[in-house]
């Protein structure tokens, strides 16, 4: 993680957040690779768990030499600060059959509710993601970096660069 600190939210609650940038999220999809190739590869494709598994599913295609790339679309969470739901199913991943030769792809696992949503729809895969929180751990075949259950985590596209004031204001020093 590049960086952590705490955020008030529009209802006054404060959380820990810890954020990640681009190159961060890189480096460790590169990371995660170097394992899986080691480990478990070859795959016959990837699944990708839309959003947040999209580019960390480009950058171990690119890495583990696999072109053949599918999704699943599963809806779990109605706000930013994760107030979940049920996980619905917007869009099946048909290429993978029963997951056999498939790595599945996602951010991270939190509660573990996604991950073991998808993993039943392809028994066979294997999973993989980059962050994971305690309670999603158990759901996860490998990830890179475990991070506090209590932590939400920024991703590059979760984020902005915005000016920041000086600590210093009096302009006269
Ligand atoms: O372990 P869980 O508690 O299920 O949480 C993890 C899931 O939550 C996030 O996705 P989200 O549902 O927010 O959708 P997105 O990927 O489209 O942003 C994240 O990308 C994981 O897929
Ligand atoms: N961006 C983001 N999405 C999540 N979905 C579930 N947990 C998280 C988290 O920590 N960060
Ligand atoms: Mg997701």
């Amino acid at each position: 993680m590049a960086m952590t600190g705490t955020v008030q939210t529009r209802n006054e609650k404060t959380i820990t957040y810890a954020t990640v940038t681009w190159d961060q999220m890189h480096c460790d999809a590169r990371l995660l690779a170097a394992t899986l190739l080691r480990d478990c590869s070859p795959f016959r494709g990837i699944v990708a768990i839309t959003r947040g598994g999209l580019i960390p599913a480009a950058i171990l295609g690119r890495e583990l030499g696999c072109r053949l790339i599918e999704s699943i679309s599963v809806a779990s969470y109605a706000g930013e600060e994760g107030t979940q739901q049920e996980p619905e199913l917007l869009k099946a991943a048909a290429a993978a059959g029963d997951g056999e030769g498939f790595l599945i792809v996602d951010d991270l696992v939190d509660s573990g509710v996604t991950a073991r949503y998808v993993r039943r729809m392809l028994p066979k895969a294997v999973f993989a993601c980059l962050y994971a929180k305690p309670d999603g751990r158990p759901h996860a075949d490998h990830f890179v970096t475990e991070v506090p259950q209590d932590t939400w985590v920024l991703f590059p596209w979760d984020m902005a660069p915005q000016f920041i004031p000086p600590l210093n204001q009096d302009r006269t020093v």
